[in-house]
C-alpha cells in the first residue's frame, strides 16, 4: 500500500460550535495513532474554527465554487477555503451530482480552481443500485474517473479517490470486501494506464460507505483500500476513533 491509511471524516450539513470538542477529541487521540493519516471536512462555517482546534488532523472542505471571487450570491470558492484552513476538498460526491446536478463538466472546473489555489482533491465515483444492477457499474465508475483524471498534472501530490457506492451511502448496508476489491482493482487499473504505476502507487483510493467502527477492520485490511470516507460515524468522536483504531489494526496485519 502506497502510505499510511487515510481517514476522512465528511461531516455533511452537520454541525455547530458544539461540534469543536469533538474536533478537539478527535485531534488530540489521532496523535496516538501516527501510523494512520486523519482529516476531518466540517461544512464551510466551521473550517476555521476546526482549523485553530487543530495540531495533528487534517481540514478540508466539502465542496467549492469553480469561479474565482464576484457575484455568485451564497458561494464560496477554492481560494476561500484555503484561506480559512482547508488544505483539500472533497469534489465529486454522489450528493452533490445528485442534489446540484452537478456534471463532469462542472466538477472538472471545480478541480482546476482546486489546484490553481494549492488545494488536494479528494475525488468521488460511485454507482447506483440501478447501474449495478444492471451490470454496469465498473464501466460507469471508470467512466466518471476518465472524465477527471487528465487535469491531474501532479497526482500524486495532489489526488486521492474515494469510491462510494451510492447504494451504500447512509443505507447502513457496504458493500461487500469482494465488491470493494474488485471496483478498487479496476481503479487502480485505469490510474496504473492514465499515470504509470509509480505515480498511481502514490494515489490513495478510499472507500466510503456507511463505514462504522464495527466493520472497519475488515474493510481497511483489503489490501486494495487505502482508507475511508466516513460519513454520519464521523460525527461522534468515539465512532470516529473507532474507525481509525481500525485502520491502526489493519496496518498491523
Ligand atoms: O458519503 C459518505 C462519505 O462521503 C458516506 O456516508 P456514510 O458513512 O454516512 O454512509
Amino acid at each position: 500500500m502506497a502510505e499510511r491509511p487515510y481517514i476522512v471524516g465528511n461531516w455533511k450539513m452537520n454541525g455547530t460550535r458544539a461540534m469543536l470538542s469533538e474536533a478537539r477529541a478527535i485531534d488530540r487521540a489521532a496523535q496516538r495513532y501516527m501510523k494512520v493519516e486523519v482529516a476531518v471536512a466540517p461544512p464551510y462555517t466551521l473550517i476555521h474554527a476546526v482549523h485553530k482546534e487543530a495540531e495533528q488532523i487534517g481540514i478540508g472542505a466539502q465542496d467549492c465554487h469553480s469561479g474565482a471571487e464576484g457575484a455568485h450570491t451564497g458561494d464560496i470558492n477554492a481560494s476561500m477555503v484555503a484561506d480559512a484552513g482547508a488544505k483539500f476538498v472533497i469534489l465529486g460526491h454522489s450528493e452533490r451530482r445528485q442534489d446540484h446536478a452537478e456534471t463532469n463538466e462542472l466538477i472538472n472546473a471545480k478541480i482546476e480552481s482546486a489546484l490553481e489555489a494549492g488545494l488536494r482533491v479528494i475525488l468521488c465515483c460511485g454507482e447506483s443500485l440501478e447501474t449495478r444492477d444492471a451490470g454496469e457499474a465498473e464501466s460507469f465508475v471508470l467512466g466518471q474517473l476518465r472524465a477527471a483524471l487528465p487535469i491531474f498534472q501532479d497526482p500524486a501530490d495532489r489526488l486521492t479517490i474515494a469510491y462510494e457506492p451510492i447504494w451504500a451511502i447512509g443505507t447502513g448496508r457496504t458493500a461487500t470486501v469482494e465488491d470493494i476489491a474488485a471496483m478498487h482493482r479496476a481503479i487502480r487499473a485505469l490510474l496504473d494506464e492514465t499515470f504509470g504505476e509509480d505515480v498511481s502507487a502514490k494515489v490513495r483510493i478510499l472507500y466510503g460507505g456507511s463505514v462504522k467502527p464495527d466493520n472497519a477492520r475488515e474493510i481497511l485490511a483489503v489490501p486494495e483500500v487505502g482508507g475511508a470516507l466516513v460519513g454520519g460515524a464521523s460525527l461522534s468522536a468515539e465512532n470516529f476513533l473507532g474507525i481509525v483504531v481500525g485502520a491502526s489494526e489493519a496496518e498491523e496485519v
